[in-house]
């Protein structure tokens, strides 16, 4: 076993603990001792059920990964991050909305020496599926790129397959101009060392986010679809699905973050899915306030949820639910709205198609977890015993 030490404020130190010298890989935090019995992460174990695919929130200090994770997960609103505190140790919390959805992401401190001999990044980054590196745009931008060199370099290293997504965030503060100026800047020099050090194979991919307006809902949205691994399957089954109902856009989305976890193939604009937030936001509160029994009881969201908005510009958005966290929101033109009947009959289709697609998952999953099982009851322990060494 070897032990991490991430220094926290006042003198409060968290040392967290793991044991790699068997395929399980146990982490034990002492500042929050409670979180060691969610933390077997079994990485060496393919068939493993336990390991979801976790996303890393790295950057600077201040850089604004903690308010990322407020407001894109915990509905805190924008101007409350202005009172987060900075983070001192490794926060990882469990997404798992829906089926799609099932992550983990750890929220990384500024501070932290990343490159400390003693920190164990082999152990971070072999789970990791994707690496989000958050630059604050209203900074001084070249310590974060150094930074970013070095954690893309050592990251690739270990694990290849990572997906490199950068945050160019806080842009809210620039101009037009100078956000497209910026973008171009940190691209430029991030591919440029990359180029120096010979690694001009790693992709990173580049977005433009604040947590003041949606960019932030719309680049986690395309992080999280390309961990999705069903995803042709769900857009082929949006394509067909509009291209049958006369539908000019179909987004599915997961409703409790917005995170849209799949689109038809036609190009997504920015006030198209804006319109699509604010939609979700509307039928939400409204049944909020009307749609929940007299004691209070029920949730605002179920197989009954459905609202159509007709905007000024003959078009109707057409909101359904898909399950219990997934809705599929339409753009259609009034004259293909007419026939509504063809549309929901080809949104029964669809709803069939995508519970087919959560049972093989599910049926993939467990008899994954049953011969896990299987294996783990066979196999010696370190000790002798068929226990974990905790
Ligand atoms: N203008 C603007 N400010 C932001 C944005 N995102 C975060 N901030 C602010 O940036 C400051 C730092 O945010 P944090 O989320 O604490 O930053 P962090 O990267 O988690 O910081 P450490 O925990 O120290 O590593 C806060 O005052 C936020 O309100 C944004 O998109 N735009």
């Amino acid at each position: 076993p070897s032990w991490l030490h991430f220094p926290g404020e006042n003198g409060a130190e968290d040392t967290v603990w793991h044991y790699t010298s068997w395929p399980l890989t146990c982490v034990y935090s002492a500042l929050d001792p409670g979180a060691h019995e969610l933390q077997i992460l079994d990485f060496n174990d393919p068939f493993s059920t336990e390991v979801k695919p976790r996303i890393l929130l790295m950057g600077l200090r201040r850089s604004g990964k903690s308010s990322i994770q407020k407001v894109v997960f915990h509905k805190m609103s924008p101007n409350e991050t202005l009172f987060l505190e900075s983070t001192n140790k490794i926060c990882r919390e469990d997404v798992s909305n829906s089926s799609f959805v099932n992550f983990q992401i750890w929220d990384f401190p500024g501070q932290i020496d990343f490159f400390d001999p003693t920190f164990d990044y082999e152990m971070i980054f072999r789970g990791t599926g994707a690496l989000i590196f958050v630059i604050d745009s209203q900074d001084d931008y070249m310590e974060a790129l150094a930074r970013l060199h070095l954690t893309v370099t050592r990251a690739y290293k270990v694990n290849p397959d990572i997906n490199f997504e950068i945050f160019i965030h806080k842009v809210d503060g620039l101009s037009d101009d100078h956000k497209i100026e910026t973008q171009r800047d940190i691209h430029q020099r991030a591919n440029d060392d990359l180029a120096d050090a010979g690694l001009e194979k790693i992709h990173l991919s580049f977005y433009l986010t604040s947590i003041y307006d949606h960019s932030i809902f719309e680049a986690f949205s395309k992080v999280v679809q390309k961990l999705i691994p069903q995803l042709p399957t769900l857009e082929n089954l949006l394509n067909i699905f509009i291209s049958n109902s006369g539908i000019e856009k179909a987004f599915l989305f997961d409703v409790v973050s917005k995170i849209y976890i799949a689109t038809d193939s036609t190009p997504v604009d920015m006030q198209t899915y804006e319109l699509c937030c604010d939609m979700i936001d509307v039928v939400i509160d409204i049944s909020c306030i009307y749609g929940l029994k007299d004691d209070g009881t029920g949730t605002p969201y179920d197989k009954e949820s459905m609202a159509i908005i007709k905007l000024n510009n003959t078009t109707v958005l057409y909101l359904k639910e898909v399950t219990k966290f997934l809705a599929l929101v339409c753009f259609v033109r009034e004259e293909s709205f007419e026939r509504k009947g063809l549309i929901d009959y080809n949104f029964h289709c669809f709803r069939k198609a995508i519970q087919e697609v959560f049972e093989v998952r599910m049926k993939v999953v467990r008899s994954r977890k049953h011969q896990s099982h299987a294996r783990k009851d066979k196999r010696p322990t370190a000790n002798g015993t068929s226990r974990l060494p905790l």
